[in-house]
C-alpha cells in the first residue's frame, strides 16, 4: 500500500467487532448447550481461525451474512479432530483453546504461522501442567506446535507473573474441566471479557478485587454442569477504533465520529492517554450492550504533548502502543513508555518494529528494555515500512503516513486482515 499526506478527514465510521469478544463467543458457544447467536462478529483472519478450529472439533458453525450461529454441544460435546488445528497468526486462539483442549478425552495438536510458532507458550504450559494437564511443545522450544493428550485436571490457585488475559482465560477455561476450584491472580487487571462472558453463559465464576486500591484481581471458577447458549452483540473494537482516533487527532482539519465502540475500562486505556496528551476527544451516547459499556467517540484535530505511560494502565492499552507511539512522534516533547516488555512477544517484537519504523520516518525513537522513549515534534517523512506481517504495525504506520511528507510504502499491508479487513476502505467515508 502506498500512502501520502492528506488533510481534512471528516465524517463517521464504524469499525469491525471486537476481536477478543468475537473469539470468546465462538469458543464459549461451542462448549455451551444450545445455539449461540453472534452479531457484529469480526470476520478477521484470527477469528476465522477460531471458527475453523471448533469446526474441526465437531461443532457446526454457520457463518451467515448478518450473524454467526454456533450449534454448541455442551461442555463434553467436542470430538477428536482428524487433523492438526491451524491457529494461524492468533495468540488468543492458541492460548485459550489450549485450556479447553487440556480437559478433553482426546489428543490434539495445534500449530500456527511462523510468527505464532515463535511466541512463548510456557506461560500457559506451566499452569496447565500444575493442574495435571499433558501439554508439550513438539519442538521442545516452549512454543507451538503443541501436543495435548487427555488428563484428569485438578483446581489450583495460580499467581500469574504477567497481566495477560490469554493466560488468565486459558486457566479459567481449564478450570471448567477440573476437580474443585481454580483461581488466578494477576499483578494488575487485564481485559476481563472472559470473566464477563463466562458469567453470562452460566459459569460459576466470582471476582475478588484487591483492597489496596490497585487493579490486582483474582478470578475464581468452579466446574458447573453446563454452559448455556447466548445471544451476543459484539461491540466495535477499540483496538481498531484507535487508528481512527489517532487519524482524527493528527491529520490537520479533521473531525471523526467513530460509532459503537466497546469502552470496557480494561481495554480503554488509550482514551485516558489521549486526554492526558491534550486531545479533543469526547464520548457520546454512552450505554451498555450485552454487559459491555459502549459509546460513540468524537475526535477533532489537536495539539498533543508527550507524557509518561507506565504501570497498571499498560495492560489496558497493550495493543494500542504502536499507534500511541505514532501519536507521541507527532506530539510536542518526550513520551516515555515503560513496563511494556510484553510488546516483545506479540506478532512481532513491537518495541523493535515500532522504533525502527519511526526512525525510518525521521523520528527520534529509542527502544528500551521495557518500552521506548520518543522525542516528538519533528515532522515525519515518507519511508518503506517493514511490518514483519504484524497487522498493528501496518495500521499504525498507515496513519503516520497520512501526516508525513512524501510517499510511504507499507510492505505486506494485506496483514491488516488479521484484525481489520476493510481497514483501507474505511477511509473512503472520511475523504
Ligand atoms: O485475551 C485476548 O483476547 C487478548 C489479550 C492480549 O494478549 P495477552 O494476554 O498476551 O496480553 C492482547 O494483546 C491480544 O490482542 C488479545
Ligand atoms: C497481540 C495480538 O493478538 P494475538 O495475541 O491474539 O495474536 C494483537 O491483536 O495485537
Amino acid at each position: 500500500m502506498e500512502l501520502t499526506n492528506i488533510t481534512g478527514l471528516k465524517g463517521e465510521v464504524t469499525v469491525p467487532g471486537d476481536k477478543s469478544i468475537s473469539h470468546r463467543s465462538i469458543m464459549f458457544g461451542s462448549i455451551a448447550k444450545g445455539t449461540t447467536e453472534v452479531h457484529n462478529f469480526l470476520q478477521g483472519a484470527d477469528c476465522l481461525a477460531t471458527i475453523d478450529c471448533f469446526r474441526r472439533l465437531g461443532i457446526e458453525i454457520e457463518n451467515k451474512e448478518t450473524s454467526i450461529l454456533i450449534h454448541g454441544k455442551g461442555l463434553h460435546g467436542l470430538s477428536a479432530p482428524a487433523n492438526l488445528l491451524d491457529v494461524g497468526n492468533s495468540g488468543t486462539t492458541t492460548r485459550l483453546i489450549s485450556g479447553i483442549l487440556a480437559g478433553q478425552p482426546f489428543d490434539s495438536k495445534l500449530s500456527g504461522d511462523e510468527s505464532l510458532n515463535s511466541r512463548p507458550m510456557k506461560r500457559i504450559m506451566d499452569p496447565l501442567r500444575q493442574m495435571g494437564a499433558n501439554i508439550s511443545s513438539i519442538l521442545r522450544n516452549d512454543c507451538a506446535p503443541l501436543f495435548i493428550t487427555p488428563a484428569r485436571l485438578h483446581g489450583i490457585h495460580y499467581d500469574s507473573p504477567v497481566a495477560s488475559a490469554q493466560v488468565k482465560s486459558c486457566i479459567l477455561l481449564a478450570g471448567l474441566y477440573a476437580d474443585g476450584e481454580t483461581s488466578v491472580t494477576e499483578p494488575s487487571l487485564s481485559r476481563n471479557h472472559t470473566e464477563l462472558m463466562l458469567q453470562e453463559f452460566g459459569a460459576d465464576l466470582r471476582l475478588i478485587h484487591a483492597l489496596d486500591g490497585s487493579t490486582k484481581a483474582t478470578a475464581l471458577i468452579r466446574p458447573c454442569d453446563e454452559l448455556y447458549g447466548q445471544k451476543i452483540t459484539v461491540p466495535g473494537d477499540i483496538s481498531s477504533a484507535a487508528y481512527f482516533i489517532a487519524a482524527g487527532l493528527l491529520v490537520p482539519d479533521s473531525e471523526i465520529l467513530i460509532r459503537n465502540i466497546g469502552i470496557n475500562p480494561t481495554r480503554a486505556g488509550i482514551l485516558n492517554v489521549c486526554e492526558e496528551m491534550g486531545a479533543d476527544i469526547s464520548l457520546l451516547n454512552q450505554r451498555k450492550e450485552g454487559g459491555e459499556p459502549v459509546a460513540d467517540i468524537l475526535v477533532r484535530t489537536s495539539r498533543l504533548h508527550g507524557i509518561t505511560i507506565k504501570g497498571e494502565i499498560i495492560p489496558t492499552l497493550i495493543d494500542e502502543i504502536p499507534i500511541i507511539a505514532v501519536m507521541a512522534a507527532l506530539a510536542e516533547g518526550t513520551t516515555f513508555i515503560r513496563d511494556a516488555e510484553e510488546l516483545k512477544v506479540k506478532e512481532s517484537d513491537r518495541i523493535e518494529t515500532v522504533t525502527d519504523n519511526l526512525k525510518a520516518m525521521g523520528c527520534d525513537a529509542i527502544p528500551t528494555a521495557d518500552g521506548m522513549v520518543i522525542r516528538g515534534g519533528r515532522p515525519l517523512h515518507g519511508a518503506a515500512i517493514h511490518t514483519l506481517l504484524d497487522h498493528r504495525i501496518a495500521m499504525a504506520f498507515s496513519i503516520a503516513a497520512l501526516t508525513a511528507e512524501g510517499h510511504t510504502k507499507i510492505l505486506d499491508s494485506h496483514c491488516v486482515d488479521v484484525s481489520f479487513p476493510g481497514f483501507y476502505d474505511t477511509f473512503e467515508n472520511l475523504l
